[in-house]
């Protein structure tokens, strides 16, 4: 990915992760997808991206993603699909500093499609409502609604039946096992387990919890394997989404450094703070109760 960055952006913004603290599929519907019960909480851990209007239409990207072409890359995506909806006249320059792993189960993807929405939403004054942006993100990604939102969910459906929660907000190491992840192959694996229970939204902050893709992941990604043997030898350790990347929770930033430094020599981490409140949202000024 080339990476030089415009210093007079009208708009910069980040595009925070996202950890699933857990993850239970609970069925598979006729078109495939499957239901899910999970919650999403933000990370203070973010890619950045930047905007500027064109007149002209035109929608650029500048940044070179080495595995992803420009018109299949979410960034593009969601610009088209805002600029199709509202038929303005307008275009836009977009860069970005990507920090978030690919394929790691980390939402970068999805968080840059709804960092776009929400941006050309603004630069554009196209005035779409957050839940027309979350409808038009769905059809991105499962994930993109919630990073649209901005607020810790407890999520349904295929993760875009939302209710905001508030779980506690604590310190994370996140290993990223240098490997990506296709969400779709662990989906389809026969050794998914797809009945996990339902659970009742009242008891969604009671329960630790577990991710069904954990096992497929572990048995299928043996980059994957050894790092969670690594990092669980010492603490609790679960993976986020569909892999592959792993967390682990502390109490206190010091804990988390703590992890790290003894993990580093081994493992590729990053400490991050969860929050409830995304840094989209409040770098953006918008206030959502929480
Ligand atoms: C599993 C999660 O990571 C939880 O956060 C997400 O729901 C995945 O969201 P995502 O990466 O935005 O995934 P999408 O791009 O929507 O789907 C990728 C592929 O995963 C499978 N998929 C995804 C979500 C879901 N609930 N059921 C599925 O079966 C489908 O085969 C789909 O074609
Ligand atoms: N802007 C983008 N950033 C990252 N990946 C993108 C982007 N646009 C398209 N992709 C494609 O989407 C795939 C999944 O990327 P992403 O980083 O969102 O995975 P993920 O963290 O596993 O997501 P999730 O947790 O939502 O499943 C990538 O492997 C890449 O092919």
């Amino acid at each position: 990915m080339s990476n030089k960055l415009p210093t007079d952006a009208e708009l910069v913004l980040p595009a925070p992760a996202k950890l699933n603290l857990f993850l239970h599929i609970t069925g598979r519907r006729a078109d495939g997808y499957h239901n899910l019960q999970t919650i999403f909480q933000f990370l203070d851990y973010a890619d950045e991206l930047f905007f500027n209007t064109r007149n002209d239409g035109i929608i650029k990207l500048h940044t070179h993603f080495i595995d992803v072409p420009h018109d299949s890359n979410l960034i593009t995506r969601a610009a088209n699909l805002l600029k199709a909806q509202t038929k303005t006249p307008l275009g836009a320059d977009i860069w970005i500093n990507k920090k978030l792993p690919m394929g790691g189960g980390i939402g970068g993807g999805s968080s840059n499609a709804a960092t776009t929405l929400l941006a050309l939403n603004r630069l554009w004054n196209t005035r779409c409502d957050f839940s027309k942006l979350a409808s038009l993100g769905l059809q991105l990604g499962a994930d993109v609604p919630v990073f649209i939102q901005g607020k810790a969910a407890f999520a349904e459906g295929i993760g875009e039946q939302l209710t905001f929660i508030k779980p506690p907000e604590q310190w994370y190491l996140v290993a990223i096992p240098e490997i990506n992840v296709n969400t779709a192959n662990v989906f389809k694996d026969p050794n998914l387990t797809r009945n996990t229970s339902s659970i009742n939204q009242q008891d969604v902050l009671l329960i630790d919890g577990h991710n069904d893709c954990q096992a497929v992941v572990l048995n299928n990604y043996p980059v994957v394997k050894h790092a969670f043997t690594l990092m669980s030898e010492q603490y609790p350790t679960r993976m986020t989404g569909t892999g592959a990347c792993l967390f682990s929770a502390f109490t206190t930033q010091e804990q988390a450094l703590k992890a790290q430094n003894q993990l580093a020599t081994q493992l590729s981490c990053f400490v991050a703070q969860s929050t409830n409140h995304s840094l989209l949202h409040r770098t953006l000024g918008i206030n959502s109760g929480f």
